[in-house]
C-alpha cells in the first residue's frame, strides 16, 4: 500500500495546466484568470464631487457666512463647461466633474440658496469632498493578478477597469463513467438485485463545483465490449474518472480494459475508505479510477480529483486542509490505513471545534457523508484516543461539497 501523499504527487506530476479562452466578464464568475487584468481607464477619469452641494473656490469662503453667485449646474455625466471665477459657485451633484476654477465642495446642508445666489455657512477645507483623478486606479494599474479565482468583487473591478471580455483558463473537461451491472440511473426501472447509482451524479456535481465541465458518459456494463465502447466516449476529455471495478473481483474489469488500451497503474492506498485507486492513460487521456463504494468515491474525489482539477486550472494543487478539533468520543487504535472518519463538527461553549465520529463508518453509507460536517483524519497506526484529545479534521468548507 502507498501513502495518500505519494499517490497525490504521482497524479499531479502527470497533469499540466490547460490553455486559456475568452469569456464575457459576466460569465467569468468562478473562472480562473489566465492573465493579469490591467486598468484600461483611469477612475475617476478627472476630479469629481463626492457629495451634492456647490463647487467653490475655498479661498472665497474662508470667512463665513459668504454669499456667492450660482453660475450654473453640474449633474453627473454632464459637467459645467465654463470657468468658476472668484465670488462664483456651481450647483453640483455626486459624481459630477469638478468645474474648472473650483477646488472644493460645500455640501448643500451647509448652505442656504436664494434665487441665483447661495450663502455658505461652513468654511470647507481645500479639496473638501473632491475625489482626485485616479483615486481608485490609474490606466495600466494591475487590478487582479493572473491565477485568481474570480468572485463577484473581481467581476465588478474588471468591469470597472473597462474589460467586457476576460481571458480565463479553459474549464477542465472531465468525463465520468460509472460501471457495474447492478446499478441504474435515478428514475430508471430498477431490476431485481439492482441499486440506484449515486456516484456519477455526485462526481458530476463535485467537478462542476471545483471549476470543471463534467460529462457523464453513463453506466458501463461489467463486460469487455460494452465497457470498451463506453470508454471511447471520453475522447477529447482532459481527464476520465471512472467509479467501480477498481477492486480485485472477477467482474472488476476496468483495469483490464484500460490496461489493454493504454497504460494503467493500480494502487492500493493506505487509506480508509478508498483503498483501491487506478491512475494512468488511455489514448493520451489521463484516467483516474475511483472505487465503487459511494463514500470511497467521494472521499477520493476530495483528496485526489479536487487537486487534479486545481492543477489543470493552473492553481495551487494540494489536498484539503486540516484543522485541530477536540474529540468527543473514545477511539480504538488505528491500523496501517489512514482513516477518514465521517464526523459531525460543532463548536462548544469556549469556541473549540468538537468532532463526533459516527459509530458506523461503512463506505456504502452515503447518508452519513451528507450528515457529516467533515472528516476526522487518523494517521496510520494512530494509538487509541480518549474523548477530549485534540485530533485533525477536514471541515467541509467548500459550498459545493
Ligand atoms: N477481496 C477484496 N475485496 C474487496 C477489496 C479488497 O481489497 N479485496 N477492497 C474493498 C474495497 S476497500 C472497496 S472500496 C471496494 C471497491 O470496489 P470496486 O471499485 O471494484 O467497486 P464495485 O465492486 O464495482 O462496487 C463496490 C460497491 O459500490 C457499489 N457501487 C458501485 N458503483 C456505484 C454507483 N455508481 N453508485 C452507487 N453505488 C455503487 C456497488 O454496488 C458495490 O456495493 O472493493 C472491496 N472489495
Ligand atoms: O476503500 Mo474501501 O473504500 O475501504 O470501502
Amino acid at each position: 500500500m502507498i501513502p495518500v501523499e505519494e499517490a497525490l504527487a504521482k497524479i499531479l506530476s502527470s497533469l499540466t495546466p490547460l490553455g486559456a479562452e475568452e469569456v464575457s466578464v459576466e460569465a467569468a464568475l468562478g473562472r480562473v484568470l489566465a492573465e493579469d487584468v490591467a486598468a484600461r481607464v483611469t477612475q475617476p477619469p478627472k476630479p469629481v464631487s463626492a457629495m451634492d452641494g456647490y463647487a467653490v473656490k475655498a479661498a472665497d469662503v474662508a470667512c463665513v457666512p459668504a454669499t456667492l453667485t450660482v453660475i450654473g449646474e453640474a449633474p453627473a455625466g454632464r459637467g459645467y463647461q465654463g470657468m468658476v471665477e472668484s465670488g462664483q459657485a456651481v450647483r453640483i451633484f455626486t459624481g459630477a466633474p469638478l468645474p474648472d476654477g473650483a477646488d472644493s465642495i460645500v455640501i448643500q446642508e451647509d448652505t442656504e440658496a436664494s434665487g441665483t445666489s447661495v450663502t455658505v455657512k461652513e468654511a470647507p477645507a481645500l479639496g473638501n469632498y473632491v475625489r482626485p483623478a485616479g483615486l481608485d486606479f490609474r490606466m495600466g494599474d494591475i487590478g487582479i493578478p493572473a491565477g485568481k479565482l474570480l468572485n463577484a468583487r473581481d467581476i465588478g473591478l474588471a468591469a470597472g477597469m473597462n474589460h467586457p471580455w476576460l481571458r480565463v483558463v479553459r474549464r477542465p473537461r472531465i468525463a465520468i463513467l460509472a460501471t457495474g451491472d447492478e446499478i441504474v440511473r435515478p428514475g430508471d426501472p430498477i431490476g431485481r438485485d439492482q441499486i440506484v447509482s449515486s456516484n456519477a451524479l455526485a462526481l458530476s456535481a463535485f467537478v462542476r463545483g471545483a471549476g470543471g465541465e463534467p460529462l457523464v458518459l453513463g453506466i458501463a456494463p461489467d463486460e469487455m465490449d460494452g465497457l470498451t465502447r463506453m470508454i471511447a466516449g471520453a475522447r477529447g476529455a482532459d481527464l476520465l474518472v471512472t467509479t467501480g471495478g477498481a477492486s480485485v473481483g472477477d467482474h472488476d474489469l476496468i483495469q483490464t480494459v484500460l490496461g489493454e488500451a493504454g497504460s494503467l497503474d493500480f494502487w492500493k492506498i493506505a487509506m480508509r475508505p478508498g483503498k483501491p485507486l487506478m491512475f494512468g492513460k488511455i489514448n493520451d487521456t489521463p484516467v483516474l479510477g475511483l472505487p465503487g463504494n459511494p463514500v470511497s468515491s467521494m472521499v477520493c474525489a476530495l483528496l485526489f480529483l479536487g487537486p487534479a482539477i486545481a492543477r489543470l486550472l493552473g492553481q495551487a494543487a494540494k489536498g484539503p486542509e486540516t484543522q485541530p478539533a477536540r474529540l468527543a468520543a473514545d477511539l480504538k487504535p488505528n491500523d496501517r490505513r489512514q482513516d477518514y472518519l465521517r464526523a459531525t463538527l460543532t463548536i462548544d461553549a469556549d469556541g473549540t471545534m468538537l468532532a463526533t465520529p459516527f459509530a458506523k463508518q461503512d463506505s456504502s453509507q452515503f447518508s452519513l457523508l451528507t450528515k457529516a460536517g467533515g472528516l476526522l483524519v487518523r494517521p496510520p497506526h494512530d494509538p487509541a484516543r480518549k474523548a477530549g484529545e485534540i485530533v485533525q479534521v477536514i471541515p467541509f468548507r467548500d459550498s459545493y461539497f
